[in-house]
């Protein structure tokens, strides 16, 4: 099934490596085989996807690296958006470089685990070049190798209840996630913290929290919409890079949401369909700030807005909605 994506332009020596995936397979790993919506499991009392939690001591043993660079979100919050536009700066305007692999395989996810495709450790223990690390580990799970080694984090933060839609539609279509059951028992689910990675509150205020001690850019979904080319800016600044505002005008058009929709190269097409379906929901959805004002009832609102001010009661951390 891997074999068959699309082949690759690829100057970058893993890209090679990760075509053959049992060379990529780390000793010890079960093999897993597909079985659709595997049910959540817990690790470190946090809950994962099913496949993900039988990998998580290749997670746990992971080396991270001094330049390595990590993207940190909880799900649905930009990621990938982020993952293109560093990976643009890496690549200095090398456009050639910017399409060798897909964003998945140029920015692997550290803890991601399917059966019969390699896994997140697998690629990036394969990369021989500066790696970007995509993580939605809450901050007290993070491996302390990642502290430990100074590693540059870049967190993006979205507001809740676009993340909450965003993730619902996001369970429908990738079907290694339990099912999501209807809008109202995924929000309640999502209110609980009992969808995967957790609760949204804690990962966000954990991660605005560290900030003060750790090498962190903490950057909100909100005003990357609102304004591209400063966060840009912002993030070019934090990897110690100097730009034009050329260079900078080329990244905010090749990471427009339309560009990236139509780039199989960061638009997840490429994924095996037995992994995401996008006939059920496109990756690329809808890339705005407000779609949750299609999908609450009022007094879904109501009630969302009591439980979000008793939750971030304790933060000085706000959001746009
Ligand atoms: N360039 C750009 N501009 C604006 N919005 C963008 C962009 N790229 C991705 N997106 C939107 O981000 C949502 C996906 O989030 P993630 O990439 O964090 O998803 S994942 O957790 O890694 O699966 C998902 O949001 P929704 O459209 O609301 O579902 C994507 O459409």
């Amino acid at each position: 099934m891997w074999a068959e994506l699309q082949p690759l332009a690829a100057p970058c020596a893993f890209i090679a490596n990760i075509r053959d995936p049992e060379a990529a397979l780390e000793t010890g790993r079960p093999r897993v085989t597909m079985s659709s919506r595997p049910p959540i499991k817990y690790v470190s009392g946090m809950p994962i996807l099913g496949d993900f939690a039988e990998n998580w001591e290749n997670v746990k043993r992971f080396q991270a690296r001094a330049d390595d660079i990590l993207i940190a979100t909880y799900p649905k919050s930009g990621t990938t958006w982020m993952s293109e536009i560093v990976d643009h700066i890496l690549s200095e305007g090398d456009t050639v470089r910017t399409k060798r692999g897909a964003i998945y395989e140029r920015v692997p996810f550290l803890e991601y685990a399917v059966p019969d495709m390699p896994t997140g450790t697998e690629r990036l223990n394969l990369l021989d070049c500066q790696r970007v690390v995509k993580t939605h580990l809450p901050v007290e799970i993070l491996p302390k190798c990642f502290w430990d080694e100074k590693c540059k984090t870049i967190y993006i933060a979205r507001n809740a209840k676009d993340v909450v839609v965003s993730y619902f539609h996001f369970y429908r279509m990738a079907i290694v996630h339990p099912e999501p059951g209807t809008w109202e028992e995924f929000l309640q689910n999502f209110m609980e913290g009992k969808v995967a990675f957790g609760s949204w509150f804690n990962h966000v205020k954990g991660w605005w929290n560290a900030r003060k001690e750790k090498n962190i850019l903490y950057i909100l979904y909100e005003d990357m919409l609102e304004n591209p080319k400063r966060e840009i800016h912002k993030v070019f600044e934090f990897l110690g890079k100097k730009e034009s505002e050329d260079e900078v005008e080329k990244i905010h058009q090749a990471t427009s949401f339309q560009a990236m929709k139509n780039n199989p190269m960061a638009n997840y097409t490429s994924v095996p369909g037995s992994v995401m379906d996008h006939s059920v929901s496109p990756f690329m959805r809808k890339g705005i700030c407000g779609d949750w004002k299609n999908h609450f009832t009022v007094a879904q609102n109501e009630m969302f807005d009591a439980f979000y001010r008793k939750e971030m009661a304790d933060t000085d951390l706000t959001f746009r909605f």
